[in-house]
């Protein structure tokens, strides 16, 4: 049987790996049950004592210059209710997480497979960088204060909504340069086909992870893997 496309020994080799958090490296009942209710729990108590800081100052400022009209409390927890990915929103999400990963009340969760494999393709040379709805900072603490240990070290990069929507092709083609790797050299692992779509047209490489725990449906346009090590077989990453 033929390989799926972009994958099989003679195809390019991968020299960087972009990975999404949610349904990917992470279950998203972590996000939906632990992170964003702890998030949603404190945000009023954070915006009391925090509001005047200079970064969760800029960022109200942010939502009243969008929203005038509206409570800027208000207009957070209406966000939070959509699941709007709105980058003031993603950004205090990170500062009110920060608290919690620092006290111990939180601890990045991750399936099993990911950290080995993040290992073994580092040590291996890959680059490793991660692209999520998340905040740049929300990335670097959901991997540093991992039930696997301190894994920030091996990113060579983070990325947010700050780049462009995830299922834009130009926020790819802006990693892919920020990486200075060539986009068909990196493979992209998400659970949403919409994200894959938009980076396999910027030019990378694509796989879609399908969790049977998150329930993720398995597309048509992308090569499929249950997990991270069969993720590394069907594109050849290091295996040890
Ligand atoms: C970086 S951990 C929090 C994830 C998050 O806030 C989120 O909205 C999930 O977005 P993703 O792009 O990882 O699906
Ligand atoms: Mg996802």
């Amino acid at each position: 049987m033929a390989d799926p496309p972009g994958t099989g020994a003679d195809a390019a080799a991968i020299t960087a790996v972009l990975t999404d958090v949610e349904g990917t490296t992470t279950p998203i009942r972590f996000v939906h049950e632990v992170l964003f209710p702890f998030a949603r729990e404190r945000l009023p108590d954070f915006l009391r004592h925090h509001g005047n800081d200079p970064e969760p100052a800029a960022l109200l400022a942010a939502v009243r210059e969008a929203f005038p009209e509206t409570d800027p409390l208000a207009q957070l927890l209406r966000w939070m209710d959509e699941d709007n990915k709105a980058t003031p929103l993603k950004t205090l999400q990170g500062l009110i997480w920060r608290e919690g990963y620092r006290d111990g009340t939180l601890k990045g969760r991750l399936y099993p497979d990911v950290a080995p494999a993040l290992r073994r393709w580092t040590a291996g040379g890959v680059r490793l960088a991660c692209y999520s709805s998340g905040s740049e900072d929300a990335q670097k603490l959901i991997f540093g204060f991992s039930d696997a240990g301190d894994l920030a070290p091996l990113f060579a990069g983070f990325f947010d909504t700050r780049v462009g929507a995830k299922r834009a092709r130009e926020s790819y083609a802006h990693i892919a340069g920020r990486l200075g790797q060539d986009p068909d050299a990196i493979l992209f692992l998400s659970d949403v086909e919409a994200e894959l779509d938009a980076a396999a047209a910027a030019g990378l490489r694509t796989c879609q992870i399908v969790r049977p725990a998150d329930g993720t449906v398995a597309g048509r346009n992308h090569p499929v893997a249950a997990d991270f090590d069969a993720a590394g077989r069907l594109f050849f990453l290091p295996a040890r």
